[in-house]
């Protein structure tokens, strides 16, 4: 699904109005009805107390309809205007004289106005600021926001959490609303998923207003959310003549003496994403635990004992995964250095190799096209230098991805894998996955299916949701905090059969 900018959503919002012939005024009511029908089916009459906040754009048009609606079945509302601008929306004004209409008087709140005290047993609706806030919020506006989130009361936010800007940071983390609920209209924003923003929101659902589905089939978008449907096209079913040299063969190279788990967690990683066959690179010390932990692998050992120090192998490999539990000691980077100057075979560097790369940036130029790096935030944060904000780390991560050539996995609560100008924002996961060797499950995933044929791009992106949604089904049964890495392993085949599941049998299947 993808995920517009504000730009995108305004032109989607102009192209409808246009195609069905309907004014701006007509698109807030059905938006707003939409909210109300979502409320009244849950209160169903319910006389808890409703403190509407409205702002004068149209957010806050918004939200006096839906003031409007809840009045005329009888539900206890109080709305207040924050009035932070002089200038206020058309659509506001007309709304704003059909609330009056219908007999109800908004308190407009001004600089020097005083808050209603607001219980937590009630439901605020914030319709302050949505994705029009442009510049900083005054003061006093920044103060209805703390009261907000002091109540302690359930908030549903329309559209945005107000206060949040759509493409930079709130400088401070009480200088927006937090919401316990988000109703967005039609489409996803970027601040949903990352880290300095995402924390204002919880829960969050998409509204159809019924924005133009022609325009937003064919507007490029900079960012996509890949959830199931997005990746079921990727893929490729294994059929009846085949055999283990139809799926690849993936060579993992990396350890280092009391990091062998890492390889045996990328390598079993690669393996039950279905590779045909899959070979480590390990220091000799590794041979024996590797043999004995995981039969299925055939294991080759560098010369030396404890670390690698030349990285040699006798055949060649239809992709390979390297840096995971290497060490970057002067051996490692010795030999990782002169592999990179031979190899010609495609690549997916994490950990060790990414620390290398970060600290000898001249070996970038050595890597394959559209090589794969999967890197966390500090390994990233090596590579590029400091950011200012997760949107500065994006707009890095793109001007890096293009000049390298190459396919960048952030890791994170939500991956997000860029390749030139485009971000694919994953859905699955969970912190349970906060777990030491899951990123090296995720380059034996993501190698495991560039064996068996996929496009590296896609591999990447469905590599990462298949990890994500691994790790969901196996919480199920082990709760967050005791998920291991390995967990994540035995349970990518289900993860394969969820693909398969609709989304009923699904719920089902959760319930049981
Ligand atoms: N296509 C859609 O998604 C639709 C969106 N609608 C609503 O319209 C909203 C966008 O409305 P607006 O563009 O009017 O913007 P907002 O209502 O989000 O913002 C308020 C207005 O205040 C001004 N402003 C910006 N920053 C300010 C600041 N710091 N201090 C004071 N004033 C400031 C802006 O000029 C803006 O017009 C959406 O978030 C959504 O709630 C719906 O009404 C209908 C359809
Ligand atoms: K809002």
């Amino acid at each position: 699904m993808k995920i517009f900018n504000t730009k995108e959503i305004y032109e989607a919002d102009k192209f409808t109005l246009e195609r069905q012939q309907i004014s701006a005024e007509d698109l807030m009511e059905k938006a707003a009805v939409q909210i109300f029908n979502w409320m009244h089916t849950r209160l169903n009459g319910d006389q808890t107390q409703i403190y509407i906040f409205c702002g004068v754009g149209n957010n806050g048009g918004d939200g006096l309809v839906l003031a409007r609606h809840l009045v005329q079945h009888g539900y206890r509302v109080t709305v207040c205007v924050v009035n932070f601008n002089e200038h206020r929306s058309k659509e506001f004004l007309i709304n704003l004289d059909r609330l009056k209409e219908a007999k109800v008087w908004p308190k407009f709140l001004g600089e020097s106005s005083i808050i209603p005290q607001l219980e937590k047993e009630a439901i605020i609706v914030d319709a302050i600021f949505g994705i029009g806030l442009k510049r900083a919020v005054a003061p006093w506006v920044l103060e209805v926001f703390r009261e907000i989130n002091k109540s302690n009361a359930f908030v549903l936010s329309i559209d945005i959490p107000s206060g949040l800007f759509m493409d930079h940071k709130v400088p401070n983390n009480d200088e927006a609303v937090k919401s316990s609920y988000l109703l967005s209209f039609q489409v996803p924003k970027l601040i949903f998923f990352l880290p300095d923003t995402g924390l204002f929101l919880d829960q969050w659902e998409l509204l159809d207003i019924g924005l133009d589905t022609d325009f937003l089939m064919h507007a490029p978008s900079d960012y996509e959310l890949i959830g199931k449907a997005e990746v079921l096209p990727f893929y490729r079913p294994r059929t009846k003549y085949t055999h283990k040299g139809t799926y690849g063969h993936v060579l993992i190279i990396g350890g280092s003496y009391g990091k062998i788990g890492a390889v045996l967690m990328a390598a079993k990683g690669s393996l039950y994403a279905g590779s045909g066959l899959v070979t480590a690179f390990v220091p000799k010390c590794g041979l024996v635990p590797l043999q004995s932990a995981f039969p299925e692998l055939m294991v080759l050992t560098d010369i030396n004992e404890t670390e690698i120090t030349n990285i040699d192998f006798n055949f060649t490999p239809t992709v390979i995964g390297i840096g995971v539990g290497m060490g970057t000691g002067t051996n490692a980077v010795k030999a990782f250095s002169l592999f990179l100057k031979n190899n010609k075979t495609p690549l997916v560097i994490d950990a060790d190799g990414l620390n290398i790369l970060a600290k000898n940036p001249d070996l970038f130029s050595d890597l394959p096209p559209q090589t794969v790096l999967t890197p966390h935030p500090k390994e990233l944060e090596r590579m590029l230098g400091k950011w200012k904000n997760d949107f500065d780390k994006l707009i890095k991560t793109k001007e890096f991805s293009k000049k390298h050539d190459c396919i960048v996995v952030i890791k994170g609560a939500h991956t997000i894998t860029v390749y030139g100008d485009k971000g694919y924002v994953n859905s699955t996961g969970n912190p349970g996955m906060a777990t030491g060797g899951s990123g090296d499950v995720l380059t034996g995933v993501i190698t495991g299916l560039l064996a068996q044929g996929y496009a590296t791009l896609e591999a990447a992106v469905f590599g990462v949701y298949l990890h994500g949604r691994a790790a969901d089904i196996a919480i199920r049964e082990c709760g967050f905090q005791a998920l291991v890495a390995t967990d994540i392993i035995a349970h990518l085949g289900k993860a394969y059969l969820d693909l398969f599941v609709d989304q009923v049998n699904s719920l089902q299947d959760e319930q049981a």
